[in-house]
């Protein structure tokens, strides 16, 4: 590297910073001709990123290094980059979601003196943003709709002359739930031992987290970062929180417009149009993929379309992207710019009472003081390797320091922020272990509701392809099986996707009534390796929906 000398001024004081090498920095006061040299290799690789890019950064940008900035870049080398000799907690987790809850009581199950760092409230997007509150609402749209299915109930020789709801009631419910489980999350942290520290959780170093604007430093052998994600809003639309929402927002359901439209028919566009349908309202789709539920298994998402989408209140707008969103005021509606996903020409204008912007979440890492150990983010996200272990600017694994769940975006799942966090707290007490994610079941809570573990059928026949191996499909209805017909809930699919030579399971999808209890058993076999030779002889009771993936298994073709 070619030496950059630097001069700075500041009240008087002139300084001259040069960075002489990959391993040397020097600052120098001009008044009392003194310069401290600090060599960097000695100090380690992550110290000299600290430097570096404090230097450049001031320098870059003409900024003076003041006295104070001189103490900080010396008070880091010489404190904060070096690793402390003895630790206040073995566990630092940054993060109290449900990540973070899952590794801190495997880490106090494991003997771990452990600590937790939150800066908002216990639970994060799950219980308090996301699946707790939605899968209240989500409740209540199930039984909304099925009273209000007058055929349905007929059919099973019910009537029910008015079903209606209190949307405040409703609103309740979800916010009662929420606050329920952040007690239960709390209670069982604290019950165990955990220490919840209040306050935002910044990395100084290596091992060093300081909690909060204080100073308040704390160390630990290892640190999990488990900071989640927020909503992601693209450019161009304007959130005000009544008219133009979030999930956030729209979890409180503080209103059931008219008409809204829901950008994004993900996981959460779909959700919510189940519950605002079933409320009454009007949905209308934009989805920038040519295809809804582009997400799901094509075969899947055909039928969630002829079951979820065309028989109810809903019209779609596929291949498009929202480029510009205006809230509704002065008594305008709600305006949505439509542009052609591909040629991004204008297309059309929506007028509707509300939009909700589901366009999937980002990773919530800002703040955090990834720079100080010298991790560059990817798009906000944390890089990470198969074991959660973070990965530094120049590809080499950052010690003691891991990241689980949204933040890292290998799956953001409540229940694979916490897998991973378990996956950790194993390797930190000296048993390693990496997680499937291929064996991570995902599930959305519609009515009927949708699952799936591991590939889909283009991801498997693909992969098939590059490895050398036929891929089979085998599908089962929910019309044959006995409880569904019972319930007279009999729409419904379940299809494996597998290799007919040896007997793998390479994914799972169901679409129909409990799907979501129902893909477990598909998800602790691919977990546990086990083939469909063998599976297929566990019993099911009678009558139950599981028998539906009994079938599944036995009509399986397998060679083995
Ligand atoms: C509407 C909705 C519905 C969903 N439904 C489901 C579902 O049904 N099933 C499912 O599996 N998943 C669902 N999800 C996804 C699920 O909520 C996330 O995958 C999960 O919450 C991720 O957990 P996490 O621990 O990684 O992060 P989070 O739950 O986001 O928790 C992170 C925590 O870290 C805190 N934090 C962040 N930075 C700092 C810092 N520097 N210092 C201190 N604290 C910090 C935050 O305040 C937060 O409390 C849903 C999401 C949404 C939005
Ligand atoms: N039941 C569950 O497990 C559950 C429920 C809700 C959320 N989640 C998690 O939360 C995350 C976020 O969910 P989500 O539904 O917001 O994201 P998603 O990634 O599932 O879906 C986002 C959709 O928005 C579309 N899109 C993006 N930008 C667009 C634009 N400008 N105009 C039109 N369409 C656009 C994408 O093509 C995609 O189909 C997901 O990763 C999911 O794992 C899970």
């Amino acid at each position: 590297m070619t030496p950059s000398p630097i001069s700075l001024s500041s009240s008087g004081t002139t300084y001259a910073a040069a960075i002489s090498g990959p391993h040397h920095c020097s600052l120098f006061d001009t008044t009392t001709a003194t310069a401290t040299s600090f060599n960097l290799r000695l100090c380690g690789l992550r110290r000299e990123a600290f430097a570096f890019t404090t230097l450049r950064h001031r320098s870059k940008h003409n900024h003076p290094i003041h006295r104070t900035h001189f103490s900080a870049i010396s008070a880091a080398l010489s404190d904060n980059d070096t690793a402390p000799k003895s630790f206040d907690y073995d566990l630092l987790i940054i993060g109290a979601g449900v990540g973070g809850h899952g590794a801190a009581l495997h880490a106090v199950e494991k003997g771990l003196k452990t600590a937790i760092v939150e800066g908002d409230v216990v639970g994060g997007t799950c219980v308090n943003r996301g699946c707790v509150p939605s899968k209240a609402l989500l409740a209540v749209s199930g039984r909304m709709r099925e009273l209000r299915n007058h055929h349905h109930l007929k059919s099973l020789g019910l009537q029910v002359s008015n079903a209606g709801y209190d949307r405040q009631a409703v609103a309740d419910h979800a916010n009662n739930l929420a606050s329920k489980i952040r007690g239960n999350l709390t209670s069982s942290m604290k019950a165990l031992g955990v220490d919840i520290l209040t306050g935002f959780g910044t990395i100084l170093g290596p091992q060093k987290v300081k909690v909060g604007s204080s100073n308040n430093v704390v160390t630990a052998k290892d640190i999990i970062i488990a900071t989640g994600s927020v909503p992601f809003v693209p450019k161009g639309i304007e959130v005000d929180g009544k008219t133009v929402i979030t999930s956030d927002h729209a979890l409180k359901l503080e209103t059931v417009p008219d008409w809204i439209a829901i950008v994004g028919s993900g996981y959460i566009g779909l959700e919510f149009s189940d519950v605002y349908t079933a409320l009454g309202s009007e949905v209308t789709f934009v989805e920038a993929l040519d295809q809804l539920m582009p997400g799901f298994d094509p075969e899947i998402s055909k039928l969630a379309q002829r079951v979820l989408i065309n028989p109810r209140n809903i019209d779609y707008h596929t291949g498009v992207f929202a480029s510009k969103i205006t809230p509704a005021r002065d008594g305008k509606p709600v305006m949505i710019e439509l542009i052609d996903a591909k040629t991004k020409e204008q297309k059309d204008t929506l007028e509707v009472d509300a939009a909700l912007i589901a366009t999937g979440r980002a990773p919530f890492t800002q703040g955090l003081g990834l720079e100080n150990i010298d991790v560059a983010t990817q798009r906000g996200f944390v890089p990470v390797d198969e074991r959660m272990r973070v990965i530094d600017a120049n590809g080499n694994l950052v010690p003691h320091l891991y990241c689980i769940g949204d933040a890292n975006g290998k799956m953001m799942l409540a229940h694979a922020a916490s897998s991973q966090g378990i996956s950790v707290v194993e390797q930190v007490t000296g048993r390693d272990h990496v997680l499937n994610h291929l064996s991570i079941p995902a599930a959305c809570f519609t009515h009927p509701e949708i699952s799936m573990v591991g590939l889909t059928e283009p991801q498997a026949r693909e992969k098939g392809e590059k490895e050398g191996f036929d891929v089979s499909v085998a599908k089962t209805s929910f019309k044959a099986n006995t409880k569904a017909l019972a319930e007279n809930e009999a729409e419904g699919l379940a299809k494996l996707i597998y290799r007919p030579d040896n007997g793998e399971i390479l994914g799972v999808h169901i679409f129909g009534l409990h799907a979501a209890d129902l893909i477990h058993e598909a998800s602790n076999a691919i977990a546990l390796g086990t083939r469909i030779q063998d599976i297929k002889f566990a019993v099911h009771a009678h009558p139950t929906l599981s028998e539906v993936l009994d079938e599944l298994f036995k009509s399986a073709q397998v060679k083995a």
